[in-house]
């Protein structure tokens, strides 16, 4: 097929799961190599302060809004745990999942004890859901915390777990934030930098990163060295908490035009919408990160009612 995406298949995908792998890589990024994930794993990661509050749509309250929206939507995945996979999946069985292999809640703070998040089930287990369940699960999301006093532990795990996962023929995201009493400002254009490096020589497949913030006010142009660390290893930016639609999609074009980002893995910025603005909001996301659009399209796909 010409202008087939040309996949960069590693070498610790098993020969014999090569053609699974670049189908999962081409699902994940649209055809195109470019990667607009729904992120759904805050009801662990930070319980229920995303999905109740005065400015979340009260659809938000229940689990099944994430799996609604991501049905409707276009999106190139929907990242989630694999216990909410389990209990939804028939219901949504089109989706593309992603499957975020551990999380921690927030209610430990940083100054009670470092941030560890420990790997839940096992590819071994992932496989048999896999082949069991039917569903397109096209790779696996873990998070680390480089500068934790546990950062040993999550990154034996990381490493483990994504070779496993290309053994598998699954792709890789990880979600890198540099936290901990060690690290004492986590969103540090250099700092993160460091951080897609050392994604990439964990060797996974993508890596999400927060947008850093730039002293002299130019954070494209500072996050520029983040991209060029990762190398091959593709960085895509987290959504953030909630902000004004034309301001993201403009951050979300800079992310990609200017830094070189690949892409976004947005969560509360979409769901906490009602289900109607939350696919019209994803759709924009989906026409500045995959399809090229700019900002002012993308604002008039998500204000058409
Ligand atoms: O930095 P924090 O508070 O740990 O946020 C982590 C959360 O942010 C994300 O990376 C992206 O989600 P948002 O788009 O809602 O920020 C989630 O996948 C993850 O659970």
């Amino acid at each position: 097929m010409e202008n087939e995406l040309e996949v960069n298949i590693p070498l610790d995908v098993a020969p014999s799961a090569r053609e699974t792998y670049v189908d999962n890589y081409r699902t994940l990024t649209s055809d195109v190599g470019r990667v607009m994930l729904m992120a759904g794993d805050q009801k662990v990661e930070h319980l229920n302060d995303d999905f109740v509050g005065p400015d979340i749509s009260p659809e938000d309250g229940d689990p099944e809004h994430l799996f609604q929206v991501a049905a409707k939507a276009r999106i190139g995945a929907f990242a989630t745990h694999l216990g909410l996979i389990a209990r939804y999946g028939a219901d949504y069985p089109s989706l593309p999942y992603l499957v975020k292999l551990n999380g921690k809640t927030n209610l430990m703070k940083t100054d009670q004890r470092d941030p560890v998040s420990r790997q839940w089930h096992t590819l071994e287990q992932l496989a048999r859901f896999r082949d069991e369940s039917g569903l397109k699960i096209v790779g696996v999301g873990f998070t680390i915390y480089p500068g934790s006093q546990f950062e040993h532990e999550m990154l034996i795990e990381a490493t483990r777990l994504i070779f496993e996962a290309h053994q598998m023929g699954l792709v890789t995201i990880l979600w890198a934030y540099p936290r901990g009493k060690a690290v004492t400002n986590e969103l540090d254009p250099h700092l993160i930098a460091g951080v897609t490096g050392l994604a990439g020589s964990l060797g996974t497949d993508f890596v999400k990163v927060n947008y850093p913030h730039a002293q002299d006010g130019k954070p494209a142009e500072r996050f520029k060295e983040a991209v060029l660390a990762a190398g091959r290893t593709k960085v895509i930016c987290a959504g953030g908490k909630g902000t004004k639609a034309k301001k993201f999609l403009a951050r979300l074009h800079d992310q990609i035009h200017i830094s070189g980002a690949i892409g976004n893995a947005t969560g509360r910025n979409i769901h906490q919408l009602p289900l109607d603005e939350a696919v019209r909001f994803c759709n924009a996301i989906y026409a500045v990160s995959v399809e090229n659009r700019s900002v002012d399209e993308a604002l008039a796909i998500y204000q058409k009612k």
